[in-house]
């Protein structure tokens, strides 16, 4: 028996991926560029136990077993022991089976990339257990769901599309095994900047108080593909030049440019989803405030200070330098104040000394409270980690049944 426990973290993209060449590799249009955050503040955390006594393979997603069979899963699996077999990595245990206990420290499947994080994790703790360098896994990652390759590195973190001698068919239009295996192992994510890098960067995730379940990821970036012409500018002209231009402010910690970029490139992803027909609308009311608040911010403090993004939902996540998280706060929590009834803290996560007063906004009219559920402060942090020294930590026990939830 062989038991390994695993962290993987959520990460944010700054230049957006939405729509897939191939569906069933998950290979995607364009190249994409994210921000790994912390795994202090949100995390997915698994367990893995490998005995040759289990008779199936299980899977236990926040407590409650899930079937191991949906595609995403078992692909993540048979790909992971393929490998380990041609390595030669693992011995026997590549033919035991597997009991896989995953869960999240934050809300699951509420648009706050739980996906991303569980994928990632699920991933990087099988490969550690079987032996494999887990920097190399990242394109199995990536068949689970799209973005979890890039929660694979800490940093910022650069997911390529494949290159375009690849992506070749045969004359008889049937890709051979060979070049589908090329095909998938080429579309990985590599950290471009480490966490240490532009250490002061920060970021502020806004819970907003609407978790209505709208299309997913999946579907929307699908009917994107075949219905919206504003789309195909965007992936063959728009994003080449933009994943360049941000390679190029992160490495000279341009925070203007980068913030800039940001927020342009998420403003053109929700344009591309009001461009797709029938029209997808992830953003919501608050969101529009948020986009308000931000931009009459920076005007009043003199220069872009916070950047905006937003994924396939309403909750905004903000990126913005250590030294303006204070005014930012202070600002924000005056302006989107908290329900009169939470009873829980209103910011969460890393803690900031000084409080500012607030900015005056003459443009911008306080919102109704309540509007924001909760704020998480936290910062960009590093890739996953194997936890095994750690006492009493795995979700699994000896028996490889699940314990009780413990984060
Ligand atoms: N810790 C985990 N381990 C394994 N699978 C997970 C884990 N967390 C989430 N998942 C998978 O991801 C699914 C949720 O993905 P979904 O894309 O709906 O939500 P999200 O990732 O929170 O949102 P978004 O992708 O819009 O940011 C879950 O139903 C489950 O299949
Ligand atoms: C808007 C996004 O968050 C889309 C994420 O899509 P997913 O990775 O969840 O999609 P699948 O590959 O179908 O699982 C943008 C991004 O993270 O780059």
């Amino acid at each position: 028996m062989k038991i390994c426990t695993g962290i993987a973290p959520v990460n944010i993209a700054v230049i957006k991926y939405w729509g897939k060449k191939d569906e069933k590799l998950i290979l995607p249009m364009n190249d994409s560029i994210s921000g790994t955050l912390s795994t202090d503040e949100m995390h997915a955390k698994t367990s893995v136990a490998l005995s040759p006594d289990f008779t199936e393979d299980k899977l236990w997603l926040n407590g409650k077993e899930v079937s191991i069979h949906q595609p995403r899963v078992a692909v993540c699996l048979s790909e992971l022991r393929k490998l380990a077999q041609q390595k030669k990595s693992g011995g026997d245990m590549v033919h035991w089976k597997m009991h896989i206990c995953s869960e999240n420290n934050f809300p699951t499947a509420a648009g706050l990339a739980s996906s991303a994080a569980g994928y990632s994790c699920l991933v990087f703790t099988i490969a550690h257990a079987l032996g494999l360098d887990s920097s190399q896994v990242s394109h199995i990652a990536r068949q689970g769901s799209g973005s979890a390759c890039r929660s694979m590195f800490g940093g910022f973190v650069r997911w390529r599309a494949l290159p375009s001698e690849l992506e070749g068919k045969q004359s008889d239009g049937e890709e051979s095994e060979d070049l589908r295996r090329k095909q998938s192992e080429a579309s990985n994510a590599e950290q471009i900047i480490s966490e240490a890098y532009w250490g002061s960067m920060r970021v502020i995730i806004l819970v907003v108080n609407d978790q209505a379940k709208s299309t997913s990821s999946t579907d929307g970036m699908q009917r994107t593909t075949l219905t919206s012409t504003l789309y195909t500018h965007r992936v063959h002209t728009v994003v080449p030049e933009r994943c360049e231009r941000m390679e190029t402010a992160l490495n000279e910690k341009d925070f203007a440019t980068f913030a800039q970029l940001t927020m342009q490139d998420s403003n053109q992803f929700h344009a591309c989803c009001l461009d797709t027909y029938p029209p997808i609308v992830y953003m919501n009311d608050t969101s529009h405030a948020v986009v308000r608040f931000v931009h009459e911010f920076n005007t009043v403090a003199g220069g872009t200070k916070v950047a905006y993004t937003f994924d396939a939902g309403p909750n905004a996540c903000l990126y913005l330098l250590e030294d303006s998280v204070p005014l930012l706060l202070s600002t924000l929590v005056q302006y989107f104040p908290a329900s009169s009834e939470i009873s829980v803290p209103y910011v969460r996560g890393l803690k900031y000394s000084t409080t500012p007063s607030p900015l005056q906004l003459p443009s911008f009219t306080p919102q109704p409270a309540g509007l924001l559920q909760y704020l998480i402060s936290t910062r960009i942090g590093s890739g996953p980690k194997i936890l095994d020294d750690i006492p009493n930590n795995h979700l699994v026990n000896e028996q490889g049944a699940p314990n009780h939830l413990t984060s």
